[in-house]
């Protein structure tokens, strides 16, 4: 028989393995104690066993979620990223695509479509406010020569230094354009004619005051310039008509000079 500080299992073990005491009349319900208690600790370790791989099942579960959804949301921030850029590039595109559907690609000026927008607007507020507004057509005198003589080449950086020059000598809220080859339209907003025409005389000038090198001479142009006020019963096609006519009158009378529409009547 085992000594009682051995522990409990040991000691019934001995006790069952004991022949003699197999007549004991609680041997059988010991030996049957015995085998329902080892049965029970078997079917608890099992259930253990059970309950600590669906534990590493759960953990490794959601070790395997928690990389997924890692590895979504960087693909997520990088097509957000993808598409913030596209839409920088789809508004750069659009800039650039305003840009050269309305200005003039050789002088930088804006272009006919421009200026007929800037007319619209112009003349729809001279309308609703009473305000003066000036329109003014200039064109290159006998440009054609100047092709002619030194070649398309020269002739376009007359166009570009005309345009610069002009560009420069208007005020802020003003506005040139290039109205077709050599021809460009100034738009003077809240300007009577006798004030578009001191402007206008100093673009005049400053375009004949311009050299342009060509080998070791250099060349000069001019322009003339037809101007008319722009009246209230009017559209902008008539008052452009009126410039225009304005225009042809100064090119009669010589060129390099200024023709007021308003001084020539327009029949
Ligand atoms: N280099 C260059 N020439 C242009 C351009 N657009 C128009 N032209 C030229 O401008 C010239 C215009 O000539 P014309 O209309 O006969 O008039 P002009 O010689 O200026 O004579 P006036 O206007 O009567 O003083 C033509 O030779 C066109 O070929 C351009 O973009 N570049």
């Amino acid at each position: 028989m085992g000594a009682p500080d051995e522990p409990l299992e040991e000691r019934i073990e001995q006790l069952l393995e004991n022949d003699s005491l197999r007549d004991d009349p609680l041997f059988q319900p010991l030996e049957e104690l015995w085998a329902a208690h080892r049965d029970l600790a078997r079917r608890i370790e099992r259930i253990s066993r059970i309950s600590d791989a669906y534990q590493s099942l759960t953990k490794e579960n959601e070790k395997h979620l928690t990389k997924r959804l890692d590895k979504q949301l960087r693909q997520l921030s990088k097509v957000a990223r993808i598409s913030d850029h596209y839409q920088k590039m789809m508004h750069d595109l659009n800039l650039a695509l305003r840009e050269a559907s309305t200005h003039d690609p050789l002088t930088g000026l804006g272009n006919r479509r421009l200026l007929l927008e800037r007319l619209k607007e112009e003349t729809d507020r001279s309308h609703r406010y009473a305000r003066p507004l000036s329109i003014a057509m200039l064109d290159i005198d006998y440009f054609k020569r100047v092709n002619d003589d030194h070649g398309h080449e020269l002739g376009d950086q007359v166009l570009m230094e005309v345009s610069r020059v002009m560009d420069a000598q208007i005020r802020d809220q003003d506005m040139c354009g290039r109205w077709g080859g050599e021809e460009f339209l100034i738009i003077l907003p809240e300007t009577n004619i006798s004030s578009a025409c001191q402007v206008l005389d100093r673009v005049r000038e400053a375009i004949a005051a311009l050299r342009m090198r060509v080998g070791d001479e250099s060349i000069t142009v001019t322009a003339s310039i037809g101007v008319a006020s722009h009246r209230d019963a009017d559209t902008y096609s008539d008052t452009i008509n009126q410039a225009d006519w304005a225009l042809l009158t100064a090119k009669r009378s010589g060129r390099n000079r200024l023709a007021r529409a308003d001084e020539i009547g327009t029949d």
